[in-house]
């Protein structure tokens, strides 16, 4: 195979992937009755997203690397290198360092890499060598790697082995000339590895400039998109990341469900994640992030509610043409989960009436409304429901007819929540596609027990502190 240009690459593979979803015929997803798990439907978990990089020793490809995970700031990205694989030195080799070859394709463990990347892809975590440059060996603790949407795969021979490479979504080959790969090797060998120069230089024409030769230039065919200049290419890595962004699947569920309003992440919003979805976090941590996360989903999802212009004269005298906030609108807090959600719209909505509404849940279904107490005039207001987890869409649905029956119009109602599984966005879009959904991340899926993973597990018993009752 030739390898293809960027732009052309981008032409050929343009097109919605979103392994997370089961598309029926009609393109839009399975019914409410007929909801796989992530577990129990293997396609149905998302398949991660990866990209292999090969190229020269010092060729720039951890550099690449980085500068792709930086700009895919919103995804879930880990980045596994071939390095860990390497096979540790006997004692017998350790004492002939200088007689090792580390560029040869024979050098690395490729099966565990092979079988860490599966487990991978099956959507499991596994634990990656953590191997010791200096020492040649392997040294403890192992680096957990959890599954991700993206995988980057890094090293010289990442391209060698063809059950690898058929791992790939995207191969990447960096391109740098060999002067200019030798004299950053000396520099990182002598001034990070603290070895000479005449032994850096000896390991050059022995093994790296031939290993280069035999093994890791002709992988180059392989590659979907060569880099010249590495990370100075700034053209060839957004063109990459794009390409990626088209390929992952919350932009597609986006896509497919124009009501469905995922906000812009940034480092901030994935750090607050991490914390509550953390086990180990402790409750006032919990409530501390899950309550600045609230806030930005409150705030975006009034962003949505309509507005009237407002002129209004300032101190200076001029005047500014603005908007005046909608008045009629309520929240109703779907106990208990829904009701960590008040504050923040409170704090928000000077004297908002904020309503209720009990469903029981059993199992998957089942679903019960047992309580209610919505505002008299719910009818003639927007409503703001709120429920911080959005899972099989069940209790969601129940909420909204209640809403619906009360005579609230469907297009008035705004459905707040921090975290939806695909599942649960199906059935709700599908169902009223006039509602509007705001979350802050979309999740992988549904477990076996119906519970959203990776999740955060009971969000009202973390939040209220009930999980140790
Ligand atoms: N475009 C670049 N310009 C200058 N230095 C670079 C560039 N790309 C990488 N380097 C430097 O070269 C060295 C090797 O780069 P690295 O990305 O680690 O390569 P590789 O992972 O291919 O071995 C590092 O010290 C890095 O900072
Ligand atoms: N103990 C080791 C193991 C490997 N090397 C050299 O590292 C190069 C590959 O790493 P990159 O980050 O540059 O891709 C390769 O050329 C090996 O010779 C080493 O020096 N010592
Ligand atoms: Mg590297």
């Amino acid at each position: 195979m030739n390898p293809k240009s960027v732009e052309d690459f981008l032409e050929s593979s343009a097109g919605a992937h979103f392994s997370g979803l089961l598309l029926d015929e009609s393109g839009l997803g399975k019914s409410e009755l007929d909801q796989p798990t992530t577990s129990n439907a293997e396609s149905f978990h998302r398949q991660p997203f990866i990209i292999g990089v090969a190229g020269g020793a010092s060729s720039g490809k951890t550099s690449v690397c980085n500068m792709i995970i930086e700009q895919l700031h919103d995804q879930r990205v880990v980045l596994v290198n071939q390095d860990s694989f390497y096979y540790d030195l006997t004692v017998e080799e350790l004492t002939r360092v200088q007689d090792y070859n580390f560029d040869h394709p024979d050098a690395f463990d490729t099966e565990k890499l092979l079988t860490c990347m599966e487990n991978l892809k099956l959507g499991e975590a596994v634990d990656i060598p953590n191997y010791d440059l200096k020492t040649y060996k392997k040294i403890l603790p192992a680096r957990k790697v959890n599954p991700s949407h993206v995988i980057i795969l890094e090293g010289i021979l990442i391209f060698h082995d063809p059950r690898v490479r058929e791992l790939m979504n995207m191969k990447i080959f960096v391109d740098t000339d060999a002067d200019v790969r030798l004299a950053r090797r000396i520099r990182l060998d002598t001034a990070e590895k603290g070895r000479d120069i005449g032994t850096v230089l000896d390991q050059y024409s022995k093994f790296v400039k031939p290993a280069f030769d035999d093994f890791i230039l002709p992988t180059k065919k392989y590659a979907d998109i060569i880099i010249p200049r590495g990370g100075d290419n700034h053209v060839a890595i957004d063109l990459i990341v794009q390409h990626i962004h088209t390929k992952l699947g919350q932009h597609d569920l986006c896509k497919i469900y124009s009501n469905l309003y995922v906000i812009q992440t940034t480092f901030q919003i994935r750090g607050m994640h991490t914390i509550i979805r953390d086990a180990e976090t402790t409750t006032h941590d919990f409530i501390f992030y899950a309550d600045r996360l609230i806030r930005l989903v409150v705030e975006h999802g009034l962003g949505h509610l309509p507005f009237k212009e407002k002129q209004v004269t300032t101190p200076t005298g001029s005047v500014y043409i603005g908007v005046d906030f909608c008045k009629r609108l309520c929240g109703i807090s779907v106990i208990r989960s829904g009701e960590s959600m008040e504050n923040a719209l409170r704090a928000c909505c000077k004297g908002i009436k904020i309503g209720k509404i009990l469903i029981h849940r059993e199992g998957d279904n089942g679903q019960q409304l047992i309580y209610q107490n919505l505002p008299k005039d719910i009818s003639d207001r927007h409503v703001l429901l709120l429920d911080p987890i959005l899972g099989t869409g069940n209790s969601a649905v129940q909420a909204i007819n209640l809403l619906l029956q009360k005579g609230v119009q469907e297009s008035n109602i705004i459905f707040l929540n921090l975290i939806s599984a695909p599942q649960g966005v199906h059935t709700v879009c599908k169902k009223f596609p006039r509602i509007k959904i705001v979350t802050s991340e979309i999740e992988f899926g549904l477990n076996e027990d119906f519970r959203v993973i990776p999740g955060m597990g009971e969000f009202g018993d973390r939040y209220f502190g009930t999980d140790d009752c």
